[in-house]
C-alpha cells in the first residue's frame, strides 16, 4: 500500500506559555499543503526500513516511521513489514514532514491490517511521537492549541490561491527555535483574526518564531520581504522555519536569484 504524507504550513503561530513539562502551549492554524513524501508498506518475511531521496538524520530505530510501527506492534502484534520512505519534504523546514510520515504510517498500518482504530485512537497513538503528529491523522485545516496537538474547527480556505514555498537550504532545530522565544498571551485570538479577509492578515497574523530567527538568519526576513514585493497577499515563515511561504492571488514569476533556494509553486 502506498500513501503520500504531505507537508503543512502554519498560518499564524503564537507561543502563549511555557508548560511544566518543558513544552510550550501555542495557537496556530495548521494547513495541509501538496508537497509530499512517498511511503510504501508491504507485508514481508522480515521487517526492513529503507529510504530514498533526501537523507534523513538518525538511524532506523529513531525514524518516526519505525517508531510508529513499533508502537502499534506492541499493542497489536503486527507481522513483519517492509517500509520504504522516499523523502522529498525538506527536513528541519517547519513543514512537519517527519510528523506526517509517522501519522501516515499509523493510518496505513490501521488500514492494511484492519486494526479498526478510530480517528481519536490514532491521534492518541500519534501524540507521543511528536507534537505536530496528531494533526496529520485528520489532515485538514485546523485551529491547533496546547502543544499543537489539540484541535478545533476553523473556517479557513486557501482554495484558488497560489502558494509559493521557499526552502532556503537551512535546517533549523525545532527545540532551538523554541528556546529563543519568550511566550506571551496575544491580545487577540488567532482564531478571530483568521476570520477577517486574507488581505488583513499581513498586519495582524504573526509567527512568534520570526523575531529571534530573523535576527539570527537575516536571509529569512529578506525572502519574506521579497515575497511581499512580488505581490504576496500574505507571507510568513512556517512553524519553526526555515521555510517561507507566500499566498498570491495568481501564479507569479519568481526572480532568477530564487534558483539558489528550493522553490515550489502550486495553485491550491
Ligand atoms: C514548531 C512546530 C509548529 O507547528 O512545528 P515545526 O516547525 O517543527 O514543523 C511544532 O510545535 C513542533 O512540533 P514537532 O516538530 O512535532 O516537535 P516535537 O518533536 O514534539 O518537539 C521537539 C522539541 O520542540 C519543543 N517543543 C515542541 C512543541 C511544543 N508545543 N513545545 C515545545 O517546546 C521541545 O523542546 C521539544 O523537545
Ligand atoms: N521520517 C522522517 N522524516 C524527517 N525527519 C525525521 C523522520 N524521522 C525522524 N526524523 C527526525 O525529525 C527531525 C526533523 O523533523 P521534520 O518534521 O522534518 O522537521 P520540522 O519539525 O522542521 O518540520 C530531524 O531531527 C529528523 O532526524
Amino acid at each position: 500500500m502506498v500513501f503520500f504524507p504531505n507537508a503543512k504550513i502554519n498560518i499564524g503561530l503564537r507561543i502563549t506559555e511555557k508548560r511544566s513539562d518543558g513544552f510550550h502551549n501555542l495557537e496556530s492554524c495548521f494547513y495541509p499543503v501538496p508537497l509530499s513524501d512517498l511511503l510504501e508498506i508491504m507485508p514481508a518475511s522480515e521487517t526492513s526500513f529503507t529510504t530514498g531521496g533526501i537523507a534523513i538524520p538518525g538511524n532506523i530505530a529513531t525514524n518516526l516511521c519505525m517508531r510508529a510501527y513499533e508502537r502499534l506492534k506492541q499493542d497489536f502484534g503486527l507481522p513483519p513489514v517492509r517500509i520504504h520512505l522516499h523523502k522529498l519534504i525538506p527536513i528541519g523546514a517547519g513543514l512537519g514532514g517527519g510528523s506526517a510520515d509517522a501519522a501516515f504510517t499509523l493510518r496505513l498500518l490501521n488500514e492494511q491490517f484492519d486494526l479498526g482504530l478510530s480517528v481519536e485512537q490514532l491521534e492518541e497513538y500519534a501524540r507521543p511521537l511528536g507534537s505536530d503528529c496528531a494533526f496529520f491523522i485528520q489532515n485538514r485545516p485546523m485551529y491547533c492549541f496546547e502543544k499543537g496537538d489539540r484541535f478545533a474547527e476553523i473556517d479557513v480556505s486557501l482554495k484558488g490561491y497560489t502558494l509559493v514555498l521557499i526552502y532556503p537550504n537551512l535546517a533549523i532545530s525545532t527545540a532551538e527555535a523554541y528556546a529563543g522565544v519568550r511566550p506571551q498571551q496575544p491580545a487577540a485570538s488567532l482564531r478571530t483574526l483568521l476570520q477577517e479577509p486574507l488581505e488583513s492578515w499581513k498586519d495582524t497574523v504573526q509567527n512568534d518564531f520570526e523575531k529571534s530567527l530573523f535576527s539570527m538568519y537575516p536571509i529569512l526576513d529578506f525572502i519574506k520581504q521579497e515575497l511581499y514585493h512580488l505581490g504576496a497577499l500574505y507571507a510568513s515563515m512556517s512553524g519553526s522555519g526555515s521555510t517561507l511561504y507566500g499566498i498570491f492571488a495568481q501564479p507569479v514569476e519568481l526572480p532568477a536569484h530564487f534558483d539558489a533556494y528550493q522553490v515550489w509553486q502550486k495553485v491550491l
